[in-house]
């Protein structure tokens, strides 16, 4: 359990919240690059794709640190849905639509380590999550030792009902200890199967930043930060296990009526 509080940034609007979130986003490329010369990044699904695309597809004020370079990220999902990459419902197919296939050349691509549509295809999404921990071994477990793989970011989402990744209220996988990945066949949201990264994965990265935007999140983020029911609810999980290493992104009306003790300034 963490000491320290995350940081929680409001922003008048998306476009606003956006034009912070690329500073951030960067300065974690940059001290990653300079640490092992490769990004490797973890990133959600549903809002988040359109912000962050709004975030890295804006102009660059021309100097290096503030130039995404691409051809060095490893780009991983902290969750996806069990459907075929071209399926509406993929996290991949909304990241590649809003953002990958929008990439200036001269910015280079990044690596993309989708799910294997193998185990889609054959309905089996346990091993769809054991294939996808494998792919995290080969790029994180350099040592047999490595017990969790360390992230540089990772970007997630809160749904109205406080789940991040695929990690719902309540459920057991929030009691995940072991696995690096993990396979949730009944999600409350559909489509019901999915793979997830796992909580002691998430809040060992060495950043997080959850995006969350509009007044549909404003009773979640008021139970998240102010009340203590909300202290089991999933988002509310990563911020106790990872305390300021959290950094969350939000607009005013998904923070309207809280209380802002812990606001951190960028
Ligand atoms: O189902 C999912 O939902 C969460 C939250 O989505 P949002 O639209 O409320 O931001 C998302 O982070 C996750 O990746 C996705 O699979």
């Amino acid at each position: 359990m963490a000491t320290s509080q995350p940081n929680l940034y409001s922003f008048p609007d998306t476009e606003t919240l956006a034009k912070q979130l690329r500073p951030y986003v960067l300065r974690c490329q940059n001290a990653a690059l300079a640490r092992h010369n490769t990004f490797r990044v973890a990133v959600s699904g549903g809002s988040l794709p359109v912000v962050l695309a709004k975030a890295l597809l804006a102009n660059s004020n021309g100097s290096p640190e503030d130039t995404p370079q691409f051809s060095k990220w490893h780009i991983f999902f902290a969750d996806e849905r069990a459907v075929p990459l071209d399926d509406k419902d993929s996290n991949y197919l909304l990241l590649k639509d809003e953002l990958l296939s929008k990439i200036p050349a001269e910015l280079g691509a990044p690596t993309i380590h989708p799910i294997d549509e193998k185990h889609v295809r054959d309905g089996d999404t346990q091993a769809l999550a054991d294939v996808y921990q494998e792919a995290l071994m080969r790029s994180f477990a350099a040592k047999e030792s490595v017990k969790l793989p360390v992230f540089d970011l990772i970007l997630l989402g809160c749904g109205p009902d406080g789940h991040t990744c695929s990690l719902f209220p309540g459920h057991e996988l929030l009691r995940e200890k072991d696995a690096w990945v993990a396979a949730e066949t009944e999600s409350p949201k559909p489509p019901s199967k999915r793979i997830t990264l796992t909580l002691p994965v998430v809040t060992s990265a060495l950043n997080i930043a959850f995006v969350a935007t509009g007044g549909g999140k404003k009773e979640i983020l008021k139970a998240i930060f102010d009340n203590d029911e909300g202290r089991s609810l999933p988002s509310a999980l990563v911020n106790h296990g990872a305390g300021d290493k959290v950094s969350w992104f939000t607009d005013r009306p998904a923070v309207e009526g809280i209380a802002f003790p812990r606001r951190g300034s960028l």
